[in-house]
């Protein structure tokens, strides 16, 4: 069986950057996030659940949850979040363990940014967390999706602190362009293969 090997950090830290490079390293990767959204979109368990929370118009015609009355519901309601969140992450976790023990390799990857937030993370077998200076994870994300500094940081304020995630991870790569990133993952990579032979 393969090992479990959970990746997370804050927005623009660079954990799908480093998943392409564990990807081209042979690793599967699962990516919680695109798992979710679908499931939300698709599954008739799911669909229901958001339906008696928040009635039939959190649906859009075409099927697809209304992610901005979604996201304005559960965003600033921790109660209303904890209960979207019990509805759809047994169904990703689920899903990922189905797929995880289908893989024949040392180990798999499960991307998710909310990794330790959501307790996903008790059921991986190590976690990497992947962390950059504040203002390099700004200035990237509003790089990459024209979205403004306030945005940003709007985001970054509502996720753990690189700090509660360090407690709960075994090893973390710095990806903050001082400490090179390809020797870090080819590191961990080769001791996740030597350990996945005699898992
Ligand atoms: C509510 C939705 C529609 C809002 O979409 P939007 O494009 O505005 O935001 P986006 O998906 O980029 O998320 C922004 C940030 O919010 C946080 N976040 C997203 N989903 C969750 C969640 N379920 N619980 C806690 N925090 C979350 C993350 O830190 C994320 O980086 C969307 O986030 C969603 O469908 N979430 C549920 C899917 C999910 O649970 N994903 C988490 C991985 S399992
Ligand atoms: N070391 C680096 N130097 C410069 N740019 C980088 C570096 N690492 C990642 N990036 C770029 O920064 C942006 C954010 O990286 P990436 O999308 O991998 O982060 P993420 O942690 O997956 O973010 P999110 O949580 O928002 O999905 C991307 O455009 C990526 O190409």
């Amino acid at each position: 069986m393969a090992l479990k090997i959970g990746i997370t950090g804050g927005i623009g830290s660079g954990k799908s950057t480093i998943c392409k490079v564990f990807s081209l390293l042979g690793a599967p990767v699962f990516e919680a996030d695109p798992v979710a959204k679908t499931l939300i979109d698709t599954d008739p368990g799911i669909r229901k659940g958001l339906i008696d929370l928040f009635g039939p118009d959190i649906y859009t015609a075409n099927a697809g949850v209304d992610r901005k009355k979604l996201a304005s519901f559960i965003f600033n309601d921790e109660i209303q979040l904890a209960k979207v969140n019990a509805l759809v992450h047994p169904a990703v976790r689920a899903e990922f363990m189905e797929w995880a023990d289908s893989q024949d390799v040392p180990y798999v990857i499960h991307e998710a940014a909310i990794l330790f937030e959501s307790g996903f993370y008790k059921m991986m077998d190590f976690t990497l967390l992947v962390t950059a200076p504040d203002e390099d994870r700004i200035k990237r994300v509003m790089t990459r999706d024209g979205s403004s500094r306030e945005q940003v940081v709007e985001r970054m304020q509502k996720q753990w602190s690189d700090n509660e995630k360090r407690k709960l991870a075994t090893i973390e790569i710095k990806n903050d362009n001082r400490e090179l990133l390809l020797p870090q993952i080819i590191r961990i990579d080769k001791q996740l293969k030597e350990y996945g032979k005699i898992w």
